[in-house]
């Protein structure tokens, strides 16, 4: 268990395309390995999951993962943001494709307890709907991440890493969030041999 899981940033990763002839699994890994070598030190990772595409239908089945490590010093989410962008970038991600298709997607799911881009306009724009919320922060520097207590393919891999994190607007740990979800949504996570 971490020391502080108040000052570590949390990351949701996603993959269901193959990259350069290699499965979604391989890119999920490499991505690990570029972000503790980028300076995530200390970066900790779920077991991988195999998750059916949300929206149903809309895509192969997605391998999912997550991670968590301390926020280097001098770092903001800014920074980890732009790092993630070029993770992805490096893996054949290109921001145009469809919404269920993806080489490799990493989320900035949070950032310690930081609300952004503050309290008041997160209380706003996370009751928008997606699209909207993806018009007004095209960089998706809303944190947390807004939609980081609906998803089963989220909440199940954090619950590895960071079971005691607490939701700095609700208050909620991320094993409560997961506990909240119909338990047929946390079913179909289904944990793929290591
Ligand atoms: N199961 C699953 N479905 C998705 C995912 C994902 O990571 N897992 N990511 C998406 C685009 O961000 C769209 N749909």
């Amino acid at each position: 268990m971490l020391a502080d899981v108040d000052s570590c940033i949390l990351i949701a990763l996603g993959a269901n395309l193959p990259q350069a002839g290699e499965p979604p699994q391989a890119t999920v890994r490499r991505a690990l390995d570029d972000l503790s070598a980028a300076g995530l030190a200390g970066l900790r990772a779920s077991r991988f999951y195999a998750t059916p595409c949300f929206p149903a239908g809309a895509g192969p089945d997605y391998v999912n993962a997550a991670a968590v490590a301390p926020v280097p010093a001098g770092w903001d989410a800014a920074r980890l943001l732009g790092l993630l962008h070029d993770i992805e970038s490096r893996h054949g991600r290109t921001r145009d494709t469809r919404w269920g298709m993806r080489t490799l997607d990493l989320d900035l799911l949070a950032c310690g307890a930081a609300i952004l881009p503050d309290r008041a306009t997160w209380d706003h724009w996370h009751d928008l709907p997606p699209a909207e919320q993806s018009r007004l922060a095209p960089d998706r520097l809303i944190l947390p991440h807004p939609r980081l207590q609906d998803r089963a393919f989220v909440l199940v891999p954090l619950a590895d890493v960071a079971p005691d994190w607490r939701h700095p607007v609700t208050g909620r740990s991320v094993s409560e969030m997961r506990d909240a979800l119909p338990a047929r949504d946390i079913a179909e996570v289904r944990p793929l041999p290591a």
